[in-house]
């Protein structure tokens, strides 16, 4: 499992291991991580460090001491290093002194522009942990002076502990912001760099172990490894027989929307479960001769996607609902659901993406978008349901469950027409096979993601092809 923990808890852990190290210990750690991935980066791009550009945007906090530091590392091997300092008198002295000690140059604000059009590598050291608030004054004339320089040289920018200008505890972005080719972040993951639209920014995130220890926090949020995933995949009892390995249901679908009826099946089929039923108008059977048709006895349901609108569609619904066991609400089912706490026997999974979420909390989807875990949250509390809210970096949150999970593999191609019907009836299989609505969202959420990493290796991706790589998606992670 990877965590993101808090400020505070960041914070407290820092100071509970500065008590036990020299002086200056964490942040020589976090600029010789820094410093080596950097790099790596300019190793890759030019061959080397030595005679590299490199920039470093310099705030007022040890974010800009931690950029100052590593750049003094890179300068010892060569690299032409310059600092610009949004304020000189704040920046981090024994850091200046540290570049300035190793060759490294100070310029003032009204230089950036031309340094950073003419860097090989940008270092975004305005502001980490103790950031408030999107960029302002100089802040945002830095940003906005590195932003169109790689818009016009390809240079990367790298982001030290957080892109600056993002919310580390929430993930929103609150005006301009650092956008970031690659993240160096220390101790830990923050929410910021997992949730979007913060998350976004943040490129790809290496981690660099600082040795802060985490005993008694609680994290914000999890993000399920491959191995964790593993770990909650049903595997078949060797006496198993398809009624002990779970049915699923399938009310969804329409004579509008048949589509709907065969993705969500054709994914229900490999879902892990020994039988599928499909309950609803479309001749699913041609395309998937295994499936069970009509009422009876399943262990989950999946009702919603392709369901429209129809009195025939909230009959559906509420005729699911009423059962006893656990259900997934998806599309046309969420459109439908009655705005209030649903009080099941039995846990309820909604699917939403950020407009549904949106109608369903009588907010619009720009809202959900920008404070995503606050969404979630409400969801799952309102309706009393686990919650996958649908985006780049899925997010799930569960009544529960105190901390929220993370999706993180997956890849744009999955924005794809039929890909939610794909989801639900993977997610719905693994509600029969006995998962918990957490851990069924979260293992549906993966698997649905490396379907579409593996489908996309063959170029753009349709919601098919998802149902067609699901068993390799499944058995790569089984090994
Ligand atoms: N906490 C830890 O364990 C460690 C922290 N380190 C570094 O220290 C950083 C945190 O340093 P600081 O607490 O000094 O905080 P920052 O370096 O993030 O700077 C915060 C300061 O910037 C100003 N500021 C805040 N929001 C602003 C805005 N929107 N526009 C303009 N100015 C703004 C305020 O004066 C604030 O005090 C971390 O992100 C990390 O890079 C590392 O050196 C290693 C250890
Ligand atoms: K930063």
């Amino acid at each position: 499992m990877r965590y993101a923990y808090d400020v505070a808890s960041v914070r407290a852990a820092e100071q509970e291991l500065m008590a036990r190290l020299p002086d200056g210990t964490l942040m020589a750690r976090a600029a010789a991580g820094l410093a080596s991935v950097t790099a790596a980066i300019l190793g890759q791009a030019r061959g080397g460090v030595y005679g590299a550009r490199v920039l470093l945007l310099v705030g007022v906090g040890d974010n800009g001491g931690d950029a100052l530091y590593a750049g003094a590392l890179l300068a010892r091997r060569g690299a032409a290093v310059h600092a610009v300092l949004a304020d000189p008198d704040r920046a981090h002295a024994a850091g200046l002194a540290a570049l300035r000690g190793a060759g490294g140059r100070v310029a003032g604000p009204g230089d950036a522009r031309t340094l950073a059009g003419r860097a090989d590598l940008i270092m975004d050291g305005l502001l980490g942990i103790g950031g408030r608030g999107g960029l302002r004054g100089v802040f945002a004339e830095l940003a906005e002076a590195a932003h169109a320089a790689v818009e016009a040289t390809g240079a990367p920018i790298v982001a030290v502990d957080l892109p600056s200008g993002v919310d580390a505890d929430t993930g929103e972005v609150a005006g301009l912001a650092i956008r970031a080719a690659v993240t160096v972040t220390f101790g830990t993951f923050k929410p910021g760099l997992l949730i979007d639209p913060a998350a976004g920014h943040a490129g790809i995130v290496e981690l660099v172990d600082i040795g802060l220890d985490f005993p008694e926090a609680r994290p914000v949020a999890e993000v399920l490894q491959e191995s964790d995933v593993r770990a909650l995949l049903p595997e078949p009892a060797r006496l198993a027989q398809k009624y002990s390995r779970g049915v699923v249901g399938l009310a969804v679908g329409s004579e509008r929307y048949p589509g709907a009826a065969l993705l969500a099946t054709g994914a229900a089929l490999r879902s892990g479960v020994g039988a599928v039923r499909y309950d609803g108008p479309v001749e699913v059977v041609g395309t998937h001769p295994e499936v069970l048709l009509g009422d009876g006895r399943v262990q989950a349901w999946v009702v919603g996607s392709g369901l429209g609108q129809s009195e025939e569609a909230r009959r559906r619904l509420s005729r699911v609902l009423e059962s006893d066991v656990p259900v997934l609400v998806d599309a046309d089912g969420l459109r439908l659901l009655p705005k209030e706490s649903l009080k099941r026997s039995a846990p309820t999974l909604l699917t939403p993406h950020s407009g549904e979420a949106a109608a369903l909390l009588g907010s619009s989807a720009e809202e959900v978008d920008s404070g995503r875990i606050q969404a979630v949250r409400a969801l799952a509390r309102d309706y009393d349901a686990a919650v996958l809210l649908k985006g780049p970096f899925s997010l799930i949150a569960d009544p529960l469950a105190p901390g929220l999970r993370v999706n993180t593999h997956a890849t744009a191609y999955l924005a794809t027409a039929g890909s939610g019907d794909v989801l639900a009836g993977l997610a719905g299989g693994l509600l029969a096979g006995g998962l918990s609505a957490l851990d069924a969202a979260s293992v549906a959420a993966y698997l649905h993601g490396s379907a579409g990493l593996l489908a996309a290796r063959s170029g753009p991706v349709a919601a098919s092809d998802l149902v067609a790589a699901l068993s390799a998606a499944w058995q790569n992670v089984a090994g």
